[in-house]
């Protein structure tokens, strides 16, 4: 094997959608790819390096397929890659809880690629509902090494490599099927004719020669973008099928009845390898969750309990982080003053840098801590798709696609992700609605200035009065976002993206045990690492540059103050200031460090109390003629303006197009800016301003 000397053989990890896949992925590679309960997290191919025992192999991670005759665009990305991806090897990952299905897809790589590995997965949750598997028969069945595993706890993954190691090592000549001789024959004439050089698996073009138009027409397209290079084999292919038709082999029915015996072989091959109880006893739980009388109030509920969690969890937290946080602070600005440090070095680096810092990691860091993982722990449990199936109805109405509510939930985690996302919808002008509506959703980054607002302006009581009442009115506010979206598709679907909705099938999966202790060190972990970094790369800089815009004079004026100036008429206009709105522009790298530009513009420019905790900010923000009206009008914009500058990179690299990623951030901030103004004019006509 001259060619793969010197180069990591690669892997690929096939199999239907929602096995574990990724799950695998990670373990083997030590990556962090999307994992959750639902049907079509993984989009694109991910590549990785697992270096286990001392092997070095790159390991690519598909989204999920049921064949290889691919029906979706994620299915199609996993077809092509293997078909002509050039692994060396592949791992199809099947689920221990229903093997037939998979199985399908097994016999169709097996027809691909001789060196595979079939890896049943899952096998804990088939131990639990009585299902074994007897993977040595099966192994025996298909003539290839057959594992279980457990991807989730990590258990069987060294047999799991054994076994690619040991089909790697096997030479793929002494795998070369046998066919019909007209199939050779005509095989080989369109072999003679491709480029030497395109890898075109054996196995995939006999059966690709057997069945109808459409497939050459892609391979043929993809010779000429690859290599440019198709002299030749259109008149090949014609011959070959002429050969083929001579024999009396029809094209068509020959690929039917292939299909057919596939499906067979699968129902017959888990005969005497799986053994499952008599009867598996539905659970009647699915009807009542998505039913629209119960389904509908559970998932409020859900959300609001969730919301209060986050809530009461994220006060305790805070008050403990600040406090430790600030009384650093105190003690820098004591060291500063020991040490005779100028006033504007103290300003800059401790006023500036660190209090920015401080207040992202303090005030903003606690609710992302807790509802990133609450979020997650639902999404593994397998909720999100009922609650695709309850807003399908509504996505309906709004002429958009129902998987929409499924990339909306991903919004709450990240509006970038969620952006990505957007690929399981198949439709393209269904997939822009769900892209261009992403941002409407508030993510991570500002669900906690929306949480800070509300306690600060809005519940008094503290305790659990107080914050069911802050849960209450931040689900209505999620809930306005969520309205504002199906009212925003339905303007997009009656204008410039006209068209009827597409129909598809929403699967739900079934409910798994989520696993707990490992999502919450995980995602604890890895957003408060992603926070403490952006904070550091954002935040810090901002705080810094921040102060210097406060101290540096021009023409007598500080450049804050020239900056707010100019901003302010538009700020008012809106219900806000100058300043927030400053704050709005100087947050796009990233939506947390909002608040705190806003803190570190007003203490910048006049006198500073104590702002360590939220009632102190409040008193400062009331100093400056903060208003309830000002914080409504705020919340507003932090819930609809332009999306932060990953989400809009995300966009036009999604989208490969600027027309779009305008209107992308277009739409959003307009819907701020009228609804702010409205907000803003009845306000002060009421005497509420
Ligand atoms: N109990 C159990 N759960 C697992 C196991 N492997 C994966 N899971 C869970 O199954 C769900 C799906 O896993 P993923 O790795 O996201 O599946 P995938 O095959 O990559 O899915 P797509 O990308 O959508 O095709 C997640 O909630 C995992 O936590 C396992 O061995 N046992
Ligand atoms: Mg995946």
């Amino acid at each position: 094997m001259r060619e793969t000397e010197g180069r990591r053989p690669v892997i690929a990890l096939a199999g239907s959608p929602n096995v574990g896949k990724s799950t695998l992925f990670n373990r083997l590679t030590g990556m962090r790819q999307h994992t959750g309960n639902w049907i079509g997290k993984t989009v694109a191919v991910a590549r990785g390096r697992c270096t286990r025992g001392g092997r070095d192999w790159t390991v690519v991670d598909l989204p999920g397929a049921y064949s290889l005759q691919a029906k979706s665009a994620e299915e199609a990305v996993a077809r092509d890659f293997l078909c002509f991806g050039g692994a060396d090897g592949v791992v199809v990952v099947c689920d221990a809880t229903c093997l037939e299905r998979g199985l399908h897809l097994v016999l169709q790589v097996l027809e691909l690629q001789p060196r595979t590995v079939v890896c049943v997965n899952l096998m804990d949750e088939a131990r639990r509902k009585g299902i074994e598997v007897d993977v040595d028969a099966l192994s025996r069945k298909l003539g290839v090494p057959v594992v279980g595993t457990d991807a989730g706890h990590g258990k069987g993954l060294e047999a799991l490599l054994s076994a690619v190691e040991e089909v790697l090592a096997k030479a793929p000549e002494a795998m070369t099927p046998r066919y019909l001789p007209p199939i050779e024959e005509a095989l080989a004439q369109v072999r003679a004719a491709l480029p030497a050089e395109v890898p075109v698996p054996e196995r995939w073009l006999s059966v690709r020669l057997l069945e109808g138009e459409g497939p050459w027409k892609e391979l043929e397209e993809r010779l000429g973008r690859d290599i440019r290079r198709t002299d030749g084999v259109p008149e090949a292919v014609a011959a070959a099928r002429d050969r083929l038709a001579e024999a009396g082999i029809e094209g068509r029915l020959l690929s039917e009845r292939l299909v057919s015996c596939l499906v067979w072989q699968g129902e017959e091959l888990v005969r005497g390898v799986v053994e499952q109880p008599e009867t598996r006893p539905r659970s009647g739980g699915d009807r009542l969750l998505t039913s629209r009388a119960l389904g509908v109030p559970l998932m409020l509920l859900t959300l609001g309990v969730v919301l209060w969690l986050t809530l009461s969890g994220a006060n305790i937290l805070s008050g403990w982080l600040t406090a430790g946080l600030f009384w650093i602070e105190d003690r820098l600005t004591a060291a500063f003053a020991a040490l005779g440090a100028p006033d504007w070095l103290h300003g800059a680096l401790v006023l500036g840098a660190y209090r920015t810092l401080a207040w992202v990691v303090g005030v903003m860091l606690p609710p992302m801590a807790i509802f990133f993982p609450l979020f997650t722990l639902l999404e593994d449990l397998g909720y999100l798709p009922r609650v695709a199936f309850l807003l399908d109805h509504a996505f309906q109405k709004a002429r958009a696609c129902g998987k929409q509510s499924l990339t909306l939930c991903m919004g709450f985690g990240c509006n970038a992700a969620g952006v990505v996302g957007c690929r399981i919808i198949d439709s393209p002008r269904e997939r822009l609605i769900a892209l261009l509506t992403n941002s409407f959703i508030p993510c991570n980054g500002r669900l906690p200035t929306l949480i800070a607002l509300i306690t600060m302006f809005f519940v008094g009581a503290e305790g659990m009065g107080g914050s069911v009442r802050a849960a209450l009115l931040l689900t209505a506010v999620i809930l306005l976002a969520v309205l504002v979206t199906f009212g925003m598709s339905r303007l997009l679907s009656a204008t410039v993206l006209r068209g009827e909705p597409s129909a598809y099938t929403l699967e739900l999966p079934p409910y798994r045990r989520p696993r707990v202790g490992q999502i919450l060190i995980r995602s604890v972990l890895d957003r408060t690492l992603f926070v403490l970094g952006r904070a550091a790369a954002v935040a810090a800089p901002a705080g810094l540059i921040l102060w210097l815009c406060a101290n540096v004079e021009v023409e007598g004026q500080t450049i804050l103050f020239w900056i707010t100036h100019y901003l302010d008429p538009l700020g008012r206009f809106l219900g806000m200031d100058g300043v927030i709105l400053a704050a709005f522009l100087l947050a796009l790298p990233a939506n947390e460090i909002m608040l705190p530009i806003v803190l570190m513009a007003y203490v910048s420019g006049g006198s500073l109390t104590e702002v360590g905790s939220l009632s102190g900010f409040h008193a400062q923000l009331a100093a400056q003629g903060w208003t309830g009206l000002t914080a409504v009008c705020t919340m507003l914009f932090c819930l609809f303006h332009w999306p932060c500058s990953t989400t809009c990179l995300t966009m036009a690299k999604e989208t490969g197009s600027a027309k779009w990623t305008a209107l992308g951030v277009v739409l959003p901030t307009a819907v701020g800016v009228v609804l702010c103004a409205v907000v803003a004019a009845v306000g002060r006509a009421l005497g509420l301003g």
